[in-house]
């Protein structure tokens, strides 16, 4: 990748309508971090519009977070509707480890929509490509964290995983890993209090999908910098907050912090290698 810079400049000037089927948790920030990177949030979940308003938009973001049965058919819908009309399309299995509906939800997803990007934690990211991981919650297992002895696995599964699904695929954590079927990206940045803002990896896919409908020729690249864009934020967000501050404060720094970024302070901050 040659400039990551340039990645958000031109979300900037695209200014991408991102259609998001998401959680209610975190669904106020998501919206707010689309609105901080320039790009523009519209949430809608019902399946008598899930359809038509994705045909409005330039990308959609799908997310189970807070999965429902009276949801999977906006999020297949939606999808599919995406898929016909070639935006990107970006899945966040969010606890997909954690139910059975989540995990057949997912597969069955993975199967009747062709994603652009697929996002989430170590742990998710083990259960969707059907290993084994102890997760029930949303976060990642420390016991599935991918420590320097386990990289050259790990790019191994996300790379076979990429090239069974024709996505580009993006396990986030202390290190972040994005790869397509050929190439990965280590990217090393953010902070580990990150973790502690519920919703930063929900952010961080939705900024995923506004990456790739402003940068869709290279799509490696987009979502490669969008990771970058999102723990520069978790740094510069960090240096922002004030004594006594904790992790809401550091939510708002974190999406300020997009807010404010350049393309020129991304190019200097962005910390990714091919690997
Ligand atoms: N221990 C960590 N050190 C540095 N950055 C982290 C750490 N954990 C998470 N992040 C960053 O936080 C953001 C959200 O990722 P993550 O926590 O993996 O997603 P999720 O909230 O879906 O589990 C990413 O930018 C990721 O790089
Ligand atoms: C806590 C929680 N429960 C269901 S969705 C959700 C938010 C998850 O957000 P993120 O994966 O971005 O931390
Ligand atoms: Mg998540």
């Amino acid at each position: 990748m040659t400039a990551p810079g340039l990645y958000l400049d031109r979300v900037r000037q695209k200014q991408p309508l991102v259609h998001n089927i998401t959680n209610y948790v975190t669904a106020n920030d998501v919206a707010n971090l689309l609105l901080a990177v320039g790009a523009r949030p519209i949430m809608a979940d019902d399946p008598a519009e899930a359809a038509q308003i994705t045909a409005g938009c330039d990308a959609l973001h799908l997310n189970l977070g807070t999965l429902s049965s009276r949801t999977v058919p906006s999020l297949l819908s939606a999808g599919q509707a995406a898929n016909r009309l070639g935006h990107p399309v970006v899945l966040d299995p969010v606890g997909v480890g954690a139910s059975d509906f989540r995990a057949k939800t997912a597969r069955e997803l993975l199967k009747t929509v062709k994603f652009s990007a697929v996002r989430g934690n170590i742990s998710e990211i083990r259960t969707l490509a059907a290993l084994h991981s102890a997760a029930h919650g949303v976060d990642a297992d420390p016991a599935d964290a991918i420590t320097e002895d386990r990289m050259d696995a790990a790019k191994d599964l996300i790379r076979s995983f990429a090239r069974r699904t024709g996505a580009v695929i993006a396990v986030t954590g202390a290190v972040d890993l994005v790869a397509d079927g050929q190439r990965c990206f280590v990217v090393r940045g953010g902070r580990p209090e990150m973790g502690r803002v519920t919703g930063t990896g929900c952010q961080l896919s939705a900024l995923t999908a506004a990456f790739l409908a402003a940068n869709p020729d290279e799509p490696l690249e987009a979502v490669t910098a969008a990771v970058c864009a999102m723990d520069l934020a978790g740094e510069l967000g960090w240096d922002r907050l004030a004594p006594g501050e904790g992790n809401m404060a550091y939510r708002d720094r974190i999406i300020d912090s997009i807010y404010h970024m350049t393309g020129s302070q991304l190019e200097k901050g962005a910390r990714f290698a091919l690997e």
